[in-house]
């Protein structure tokens, strides 16, 4: 279980609460529902809260315009004619293009027979003098391709849309498209937020999130067990140095430099060391050495020509392996030396390219982090599979390496071998330069040296980069890792 912030409610100071974490899959949301009906909270009170929130959204947001809601044939249909009947009752000029109507006796059909205001039909013409449209078609557990028809109206829309749940089209739990789904300027989740609201291409079609509170009662989300959370502070702690603390406390990272791009190794080692790591040494070779010596500063001790057996074992030691790194005899070696070792290990870059096709030789590694090509060298069909389902190939991944998985790229996926999964949110694109991975995987070794479990320290790693990293033009690297202070700074400020 993630370890969630110690709070002292008398401190103001740590008052802030993280926002709910957790991302309902469709089948969890369905369990949800049972649960509240079960303990006297009717659908149709949570339908009406969902219908109220998204008038209410559309009112805070806009001024009253033409609204036309597209009503599909379920309870996401059902939240659209609850939202119609309230808009209107608000003064605001409102039609309704229902396509189906909802199975006779439901609920949803029951909202439907309250809406005595303008239907028209569901066609392209009806959105075209729209200025808003609320999109209650389908929701996060769409099952199949949007209908064409849908397709149609959906792609006739010049007027912003408020999607209900996810924007039609959108698969809740992939973030995947099916089909086509529509960009929405304004998305209004229910309870939770979905896996598919944080995970691209998804995250970019919501547009503004909005998540509501429906009142469901106290336990119900907690008694789902959840398995997937946003990344952020609400799943771990950084870790904060205490006056007792020394050097030799705070572990001891040992970044692999490679023969030919001692650079990626001095990044790591920035990285690992403005994250609080205790110690760091670049272990390098002879001519690598001489090239790092030249920004000492950055790069923390830096040993050439390193007889591997003089550093693997030892308390407190962490290895960050593949920064830079060829993949040749000597790397070969190293990897074996640490795993046999049984040192904590960070696998990054060439230490995965060891390792491609062959996932077994990561056995023993504590934390690996490929990109999506890395990701397909070393796990094959895996690779596939996260084209369509991001979360669960890196699931899987973990389960078969016993490593932690982070999955990188605009929404990192870090799962456990457990089955623990958070997304992140919080990187800005200028992390997409040469040498920002360096610097994340050397955060993630300063992070396991400072005592966090695998799974928190990768996904608190993850945070810490994508918070570090500077916005606008000419961001570099080196920028991330000098961004790493005022990061831990806002982590301090709000949350600790
Ligand atoms: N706990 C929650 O989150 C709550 C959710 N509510 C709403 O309930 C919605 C989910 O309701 P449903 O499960 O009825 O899902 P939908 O409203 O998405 O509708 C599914 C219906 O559409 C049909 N369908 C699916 N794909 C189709 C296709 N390609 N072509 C034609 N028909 C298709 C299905 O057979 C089914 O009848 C949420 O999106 C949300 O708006 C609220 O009403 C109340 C509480
Ligand atoms: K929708």
């Amino acid at each position: 279980m993630p370890v969630f912030p110690r709070r002292d409610d008398k401190n103001p100071r740590q008052a802030t609460r993280p926002a709910p974490a957790e991302l309902l899959l469709p089948d969890e949301s369905r369990r949800l529902d049972q649960a509240a009906a079960e303990a006297g909270v009717s659908l149709e009170r949570l339908m009406a809260a969902a219908g109220r929130a998204v008038a209410r959204a559309a009112m805070r947001r806009w001024r009253p315009r033409p609204v036309v809601v597209l009503a599909g044939p379920g309870n996401n249909g059902g939240d659209g004619w609850v939202a119609a009947r309230l808009l209107e009752e608000a003064g605001w000029p409102v039609a309704v293009a229902a396509f189906g109507m909802p199975p006779e006796n439901s609920v949803a059909a029951e909202a439907a027979g309250r809406w005595r205001g303008v239907r028209v039909p569901f066609s392209p013409e009806a959105v075209g003098r729209a200025g808003l449209v609320i999109d209650a078609l389908f929701g996060a557990g769409l099952s199949r391709d949007l209908p064409a028809e849908a397709e149609a109206v959906l792609r006739a829309i010049r007027a912003p849309i408020l999607a209900v749940d996810v924007p039609s089209g959108l698969d809740g739990a992939t973030g995947q498209v099916r089909g086509f789904a529509p960009e929405a300027a304004v998305t209004v989740a229910l309870e939770r937020a979905r896996p598919g609201h944080v995970l691209l291409p998804g995250r970019d079609l919501c547009g503004a999130l909005e998540v509501v509170e429906l009142g469901f009662p106290p336990g119900l989300i907690e008694a789902l067990r959840v398995r997937c959370w946003r990344n952020g502070p609400a799943l771990w702690r950084l870790p904060v140095p205490g006056a007792a603390m020394h050097k030799h406390s705070r572990g001891h990272v040992v970044v692999a430099a490679g023969a030919t791009m001692p650079g990626a190794a001095r990044l790591a080692a920035a990285g690992a060391r403005r994250a609080g790591a205790g110690l760091v040494t670049v272990a390098a070779t002879t001519q690598g050495a001489a090239f790092l010596l030249r920004g000492v500063a950055e790069a923390g001790d830096i040993i050439a020509d390193p007889p591997a057996e003089a550093l693997v074992g030892g308390k407190g030691k962490v290895w960050v392996l593949g920064p830079g790194m060829v993949p040749d005899d000597r790397a070969r070696d190293l990897l074996a030396k640490v795993m046999e070792a049984g040192d904590r290990l960070v696998v990054d870059a060439g230490g995965l390219t060891l390792c491609a096709g062959a996932p077994e030789r990561l056995r023993g590694a504590s934390i690996i982090t490929p990109h999506g090509g890395e990701f397909g060298r070393v796990f094959g069909p895996l690779g596939d599979l996260a084209q369509t389902d991001k979360p669960e190939a890196a699931r899987q991944a973990a389960s078969l390496t016993g490593a932690v998985v982070v999955l990188k790229g605009s929404d990192t996926v870090v799962a456990a071998p457990d089955g623990r999964v958070a997304i992140n949110s919080n990187a800005p694109p200028t992390l997409a330069t040469a040498g920002s991975g360096d610097v994340l995987s050397g955060i993630c070794g300063a992070m396991l040296g400072q005592g966090l479990e695998p799974f928190e320290a990768a996904a608190a790693a993850v945070w810490l980069h994508g918070a570090a990293a500077p916005t606008g033009a000419g961001v570099v690297a080196e920028d991330v890792a000098a961004g790493i202070p005022r990061a831990f700074a806002q982590w301090t400020e709000t949350y600790a």
